[in-house]
């Protein structure tokens, strides 16, 4: 078994960094304060929004746009958690895909039911409400645009609301006297979620043979300070979606994202040599996928996934999207065994964080050995 993999510098467990306040110690470059459009008043698509010169990447340039036409030649795996084999399943699932959904894991219905009713419930508010939980520049939590948003000329068709631990402060300028629904709902959700990721991760490290990362899953203090968020994702119907993009290709950032999307198709990944590979919506499965800190950790063996969204014309779609990491302050090292030549550079979430606020995609080449 290995040593060094992921380690924690030598500060007190009391003092370490938390998620927001990385982020607002590293706030993205030429974020200014915009808003989201109301999208459901607008007859025509504006020009801000219309990305059909502006990329080679429009949804329109795609092959296989909806997920209604999947070819089951290229369809993600699905894994059951209760498997007996779900370990070597789910570490294959890993090194081919970078993505899969998962069915019969413990995270009931009936939460994520209710879930999925708070999101709708949040984004059926008129602009002025959700204006008031408006995100600011300077943080990471509340009613906004993409992060990634600075790094594209066009805008997204696209409103989310980002959630760090109890949301309450936001959810009281939402619905100043009924807002415990959303908090109970959401932090129970988190709960819920980040025991998974737990679950997922400790599998993950037995699939990789590693034995040392474990410290920080199972001491309370380290556990407790992991880097988590909830992402709530809508995506207005598009009178003409070739000509939108609901959220622009891009990798997640942490370990894991877990994602529950609804009815409605828009999630796909990219595969070289399929191109752009639709994630058809299974009632009760999770979508999985891997982000840039397991690539980094499994030395290159995990692929990032690139993802993005393309919008429906007829019907809005809603998803739930939590990422889990290490504690900011936690430096994650590429896996050594068997010996093989690392291909990046130990880094603290905290930096990668920061390089990924400045430079998006490119954050990785930075740290590419
Ligand atoms: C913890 C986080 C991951 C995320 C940035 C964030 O601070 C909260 C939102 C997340 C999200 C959701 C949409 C795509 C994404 C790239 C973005 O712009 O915001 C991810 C971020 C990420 O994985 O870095
Ligand atoms: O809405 C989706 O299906 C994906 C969302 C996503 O990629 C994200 O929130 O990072
Ligand atoms: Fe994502």
């Amino acid at each position: 078994m290995l040593s060094n993999l992921c380690s924690f510098p030598k500060t007190n467990l009391t003092i370490m960094t938390t998620l927001s306040q990385t982020y607002r110690d590293h706030p993205l470059i030429h974020h200014h304060h915009i808003v989201p459009l109301d999208f459901d008043s607008l007859r025509t698509i504006p020009d801000s929004h219309d990305w059909l010169h502006s990329s080679p990447e429009t949804p329109s340039s795609s092959s296989s746009s909806s997920c209604y036409h999947t070819n089951v030649d290229v369809s993600i795996p699905l894994i059951d958690l209760t498997d007996h084999d779900a370990i070597a399943l789910i570490g294959n699932a890993c090194e081919t895909w970078g993505v899969f959904q998962l069915i019969n894991h413990d995270v009931p219905m009936s939460l994520i039911e209710k879930a999925e009713g708070e999101t709708r419930r949040l984004f059926d508010l008129p602009m002025t409400r959700k204006l008031k939980a408006l995100r600011t520049p300077r943080d990471v939590t509340g009613y906004g645009l993409p992060r990634i948003t600075p790094f594209f000329s066009k805008y997204m068709w696209h409103e989310g609301f980002t959630i760090m631990g109890p949301p309450i402060d936001h959810a009281s300028q939402l619905w100043p006297s009924n807002y415990q629904p959303f908090c109970d709902v959401m932090e129970e959700y988190q709960r819920k979620m980040k025991a998974l990721a737990e679950q997922i991760t400790n599998l993950i490290f037995n699939y990789l043979k590693i034995s040392d990362c474990a410290n920080w899953l199972h001491s309370t203090g380290a556990a407790a300070a992991c880097s988590t968020a909830l992402q709530l994702n809508c995506y207005p119907r598009c009178p003409d979606p070739t000509r939108v993009m609901g959220l622009a290709p891009h990798t997640d950032t942490f370990l894991l994202t877990i994602l529950h999307q609804t009815r409605t198709c828009g999630l796909q990944i990219f595969r070289d040599g399929s191109g752009w590979v639709p994630v058809a919506p299974l009632p009760g499965a999770l979508v999985l996928n891997v982000g840039d800190l397991f690539h980094i950790l499994s030395n290159g063996r995990f692929p990032n996934v690139l993802h993005r969204v393309v919008v429906d014309p007829t019907q809005r779609r809603l998803s739930m999207a939590y990422f889990y990491g290490p504690p900011p302050d936690f430096c994650v090292s590429p896996l050594n065994d068997p010996p093989e030549t690392p291909c990046y550079r130990p880094v603290v979430v905290k930096d990668y964080v920061r390089l990924k606020a400045k430079n998006l995609e490119n954050a990785l080449s930075m740290i590419r050995l």
